[in-house]
């Protein structure tokens, strides 16, 4: 891709804002994505942070599921975080009744693995590909990765449990690196969109 990637934030609900900042420090031009012609217009995706189930709901209410799902299968780069993690997953352990994915990385997450809101914490994680030494992790009613298929590549654990992953087009990352000033993993992503452009 020559000049600058177009990433959206899916603008449902969550943490919107922290990325669009961290895209722009990353030197993607940043957009909130509420609707399908909205969704057309950008290079890239990240589903935030937020409440998995709400932003599911959202989604098939304001007729966004079907076209998030298929922009993802065709090859779309997205990476969720927290919450986002979730909506990728192709199952979810213990998903609340009428619980739905958009579905892009081959995994079962284990929603609220990491505990309570209160018992929310910071760490850091070294992740593969993200050169400069460990990131710092914010966990808040974070999930962790139970198991992954062949195609998952692991990029980083967290207390023997897999926290970040990558398969083709979709990252994941149990932890939200916007709400930190460090930049580097929309860096990777922003890396990525450049890739298939
Ligand atoms: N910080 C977060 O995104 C929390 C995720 C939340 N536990 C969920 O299930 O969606």
């Amino acid at each position: 891709m020559t000049g600058t990637p177009v990433i959206g934030v899916l603008a449902l609900q969550g943490d919107v804002r922290e990325h669009l900042t961290a895209l722009a420090s990353a030197g993607a031009e940043a957009r909130a994505v509420r609707r399908p012609e909205e969704l057309a217009g950008v290079d890239g995706l990240v589903l935030p942070g937020g409440e998995s189930t709400t932003m599911s709901k959202l989604a098939v209410l304001f007729g966004m599921m079907e076209p998030l799902r298929a922009r993802v299968a065709a090859g779309m780069p997205v990476y969720g975080t927290c919450a986002g993690m979730i909506l990728l997953a192709d199952r979810i352990l213990d998903p609340r009744s009428g619980q739905e994915t958009v579905k892009g990385i081959d995994m079962i997450v284990r929603r609220n693995a990491f505990g309570r809101q209160n018992e929310s914490f910071e760490a850091a994680v070294d992740v593969t590909s993200v050169p400069g030494g460990p990131v710092e992790g914010v966990f808040i009613r974070a999930p962790w990765v139970e198991s992954v298929g062949a195609g998952v590549e692991v990029l980083a654990e967290h207390g023997g449990h897999v926290v970040a992953v990558r398969q083709d087009n979709a990252l994941a990352t149990s932890f939200h690196p916007e709400l930190t000033g460090d930049h580097r993993v929309h860096g990777l992503f922003a890396d990525m969109v450049r890739a298939v452009g």
